[in-house]
């Protein structure tokens, strides 16, 4: 899971212009406020229908037809490209981590990074997300080399969310703060406006009446609601509007099997082709889910990314992983001690 510095608290938003992002820790707000130029909103998303002439609302059920070992079989057009990462490595001191990890993630895409416990899955959220540069290889927001850190570079056109395992809401906030935090920092909006907009927003992730609650009084599936809920959140009083990149990191740890599904409904549900509670399209253009859950492997992602030794080892659709001959694959599947992982 991503861990930034153990307290995950404070939201941290846009700087100078950057590519819109969104990402709530302690870490990531003092490292980003003594560096912020000039902070602007990031409550901005995407159009409520993506499906639009620059992107088309692409179905990417078979887009990687076939699982792959190594070589990846994909679309020749790269005009909807979000984020690519490109032959990355990452060392922490001595352990080598991440050893040349490539793969894009296109518009409409619901993506799931899975691997054996510390094998680099939050690491790679991280560098996509521009918390951690790269030690060697690139990172393309929309085609554009992103070079260290987001703080670093003036880059627009995508926003990307990171939406911890721990909710990480302000505790002594209530619900409508938390919820509403970025705009009542940022935004031009009227108190008034900002409330609608919460409670619209709380709406369609299937919360009502719990504005003027405090996180304590929530259980920890309506505490992932709600942590869901601001990161999608926008500010209607912006002119343009970029799409957005949710990275979720273990969005269903720790909860009950029906909680989970319900989590898992509503990462659907916010995505470019579902529908909200409120039965308007989602606004999230593209998604990646890191996980250890079958039942999120299953029911939230389609296409997975394996992620073993520093590498992406195999690559497939959804449907293909339990079906799978790549005894790595097999081996995790099933959760058997015999194969060629080892602890
Ligand atoms: N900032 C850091 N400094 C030193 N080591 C780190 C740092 N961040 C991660 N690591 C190490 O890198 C390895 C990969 O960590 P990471 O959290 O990315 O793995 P993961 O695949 O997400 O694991 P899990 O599935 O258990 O959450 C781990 O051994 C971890 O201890």
């Amino acid at each position: 899971m991503v861990s930034l510095s153990g307290s995950i608290l404070f939201p941290a938003t846009v700087l100078h212009g950057c590519t819109r992002f969104s990402i709530w820790s302690t870490d990531t707000i003092s490292s980003f406020c003594y560096k912020q130029r000039k902070v602007v909103c990031a409550c901005i998303a995407p159009p409520r229908n993506m499906g639009n002439n620059e992107y088309p609302a692409t179905k990417f059920t078979n887009l990687y037809n076939s699982e792959q070992f190594g070589a990846v079989l994909e679309p020749e057009d790269d005009s909807d490209i979000l984020i690519e990462c490109r032959n990355v490595y990452k060392s922490f001191g001595e352990k080598d981590i991440l050893r040349g990890v490539s793969f894009k993630i296109r518009h409409g895409e619901a993506v799931g990074i899975i691997g054996p416990s510390g094998t680099g899955k939050s690491t790679i959220l991280k560098i996509i997300a521009g918390l951690l540069a790269p030690d060697k290889g690139e990172v393309f927001i929309r085609g554009r080399r992103r070079d260290g850190l987001i703080s670093d570079q003036d880059m627009s056109g995508l926003r990307i969310g990171l939406v911890f395992q721990s909710a990480a809401l302000f505790d002594s906030l209530t619900v409508r703060e938390n919820v509403g935090f970025l705009l009542y920092e940022n935004s031009t909006m009227g108190e008034e406006q900002i409330l609608e907009i919460v409670k619209e927003t709380l709406a369609s992730v299937g919360l009502k009446g719990v504005e003027d609650r405090t996180p304590s009084e929530l259980s920890g599936g309506m505490k992932k609601r709600v942590a869901l809920a601001r990161s999608i959140i926008f500010d209607i009083t912006k002119k343009s509007i970029e799409p957005e990149v949710l990275l979720y990191d273990e969005p269903t740890a720790g909860l009950d099997p029906i909680a989970s599904t319900v989590v898992e409904d509503l990462i659907r549900s916010v995505h470019m082709i579902g529908e909200d509670a409120l039965g308007k399209p989602g606004k999230i253009a593209s998604y990646v889910v890191v996980t250890h859950q079958h039942s999120t492997i299953r029911r939230a992602v389609d296409r997975l990314l394996f992620l073993y030794k520093g590498k992406i080892v195999w690559q497939g659709m959804t449907h293909e992983f339990t079906t799978s001959s790549n005894p790595i694959v097999q081996q995790f599947a099933s959760g058997s001690l015999d194969g060629p992982i080892r602890y």
